[in-house]
């Protein structure tokens, strides 16, 4: 039987997860965007069959609405849901990194047709828009559900159904701890993030050449701090009370590192590394969310003209797919260093015996 599938804001996580609903012979995809260019994209590639007139007609044609909105707009759809009349079950889900006010705005729907799951994917970008949409965005990610009072198992169980070509990995969460380890993994790091980006901002101000020294360590604790900047407002308000008391802690174990150094305790200093390291270390490595998300080859190349082309060219052979490319730290002159990343350990093991045998400084990271 068909299933009408009404995705509200066709972003980087709207349309992702479009593209992957989209594939569903039994979905029929209609969406609802403020910007025409990412309707008439969507429709174009057939990711979307058709844009609703409204959110309310929309919904009266949907089994299931899909929002991935700005979280405050979502939280206005919700609040609208009691305005809708409907002749059919609608089963809510939404996308939002922070759940509390979501759930909040789900518990109290009076429209007994509404029943709502939440969702949100561990997944993402610092890249926004429907132009960033791509349908492996979420291929081994975890994708946290978290139930409201209005739904039941089997509701759950249907979204993942609907989402399994997302290749995600679903787990069920109270708001409360749901909010409570975004908090730490995601929303934290990125206030810090964007903090690192202000000091170095400052200290350029006497030290004009100071960005040409942001090298891969800068770049990778700050890259998130490219992110879309309405949308973390948005989720550092949403979550602004554990942020807060998270900013307490991280002011007194600021303090507490001022005070080894002050103190020149060495030994207590390398102590708080390597518990850091090994803490790193251990997380699971080989799932996205964690840290690799691929299975990546290091390979120094020299700063010649055509190294990297040889070095693409040499997998292309063997029909090894790349699935990402980046170049670390090269400098003019310099050795540099490709990290490649592969979908699977296979083929990181083949293109690893395939480079060193034809000469090449090639390195897996464990
Ligand atoms: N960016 C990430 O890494 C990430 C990851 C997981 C979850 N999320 C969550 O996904 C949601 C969307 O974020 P995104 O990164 O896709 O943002 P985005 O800016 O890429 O997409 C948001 C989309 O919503 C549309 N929109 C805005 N107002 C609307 C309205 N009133 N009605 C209909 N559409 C509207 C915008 O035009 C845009 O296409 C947020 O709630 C965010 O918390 C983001
Ligand atoms: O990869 C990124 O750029 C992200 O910021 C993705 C990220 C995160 O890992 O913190 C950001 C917000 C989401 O709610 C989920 C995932």
């Amino acid at each position: 039987m068909t299933q009408t599938v009404f995705i509200v804001g066709l972003g980087l996580i709207g349309g992702s997860i479009a593209m992957n609903v989209a594939k569903k012979k039994e979905c029929k995809v209609i969406a609802l965007d403020p910007d025409p260019k990412t309707i008439d994209m969507a429709k174009i590639q057939g990711v979307i069959y058709e844009e609703a007139k409204d959110f309310k007609s929309g919904c009266q044609q949907a089994d299931i609405l899909i929002l991935a909105t700005p979280i405050s707009v979502t939280i206005d759809y919700l609040q609208q849901l009691n305005d809708c009349p409907l002749e059919k079950p609608l089963l809510v889900t939404d996308v939002s990194s922070v759940k509390n006010n979501v759930l909040e705005a789900a518990n109290v729907i009076t429209n007994d047709q509404v029943t709502f799951v939440g969702g949100h994917p561990m997944a993402g970008s610092h890249k926004q828009g429907y132009s960033a949409a791509k349908p492996h965005l979420f291929e081994n990610a975890i994708y946290v559900l978290t139930p409201s009072k209005t739904s039941n198992g089997a509701q759950a169980k249907r979204l993942q159904e609907l989402l399994e070509e997302t290749k995600a990995r679903f787990i069920t969460l109270s708001t409360k701890e749901h909010d409570e380890m975004t908090a730490v993994i995601s929303h934290f790091p990125h206030l810090i993030a964007s903090s690192l980006v202000h000091q170095a901002k400052e200290w350029q101000k006497t030290h004009p050449y100071l960005e040409h020294l942001a090298a891969g360590g800068f770049r990778d604790i700050t890259r998130i701090a490219s992110s879309n900047p309405t949308l973390w407002q948005d989720i550092f308000f949403q979550n602004r009370t554990l942020l807060i008391q998270m900013l307490g802690d991280w002011i007194d174990e600021m303090q507490e590192l001022q005070s080894l150094l002050q103190d020149r305790e060495a030994q207590t200093t390398y102590e708080y590394l390597l518990q850091a390291k090994q803490y790193r270390d251990g997380l699971p490595a080989k799932e996205k969310g964690a840290i690799p998300a691929f299975y990546d080859l290091y390979v120094d190349i020299h700063d010649q003209p055509g190294a990297i082309y040889k070095v693409i060219q040499q997998l292309a052979e063997t029909e090894i797919s790349i699935k990402n490319i980046e170049i670390l730290e090269i400098r003019e002159g310099i050795t540099g260093v490709l990290r490649i990343s592969f979908s699977s350990s296979k083929e990181q093991k083949m293109s690893y015996d395939l480079l060193s045998s034809r000469g090449y400084e090639v390195m897996i990271e464990e």
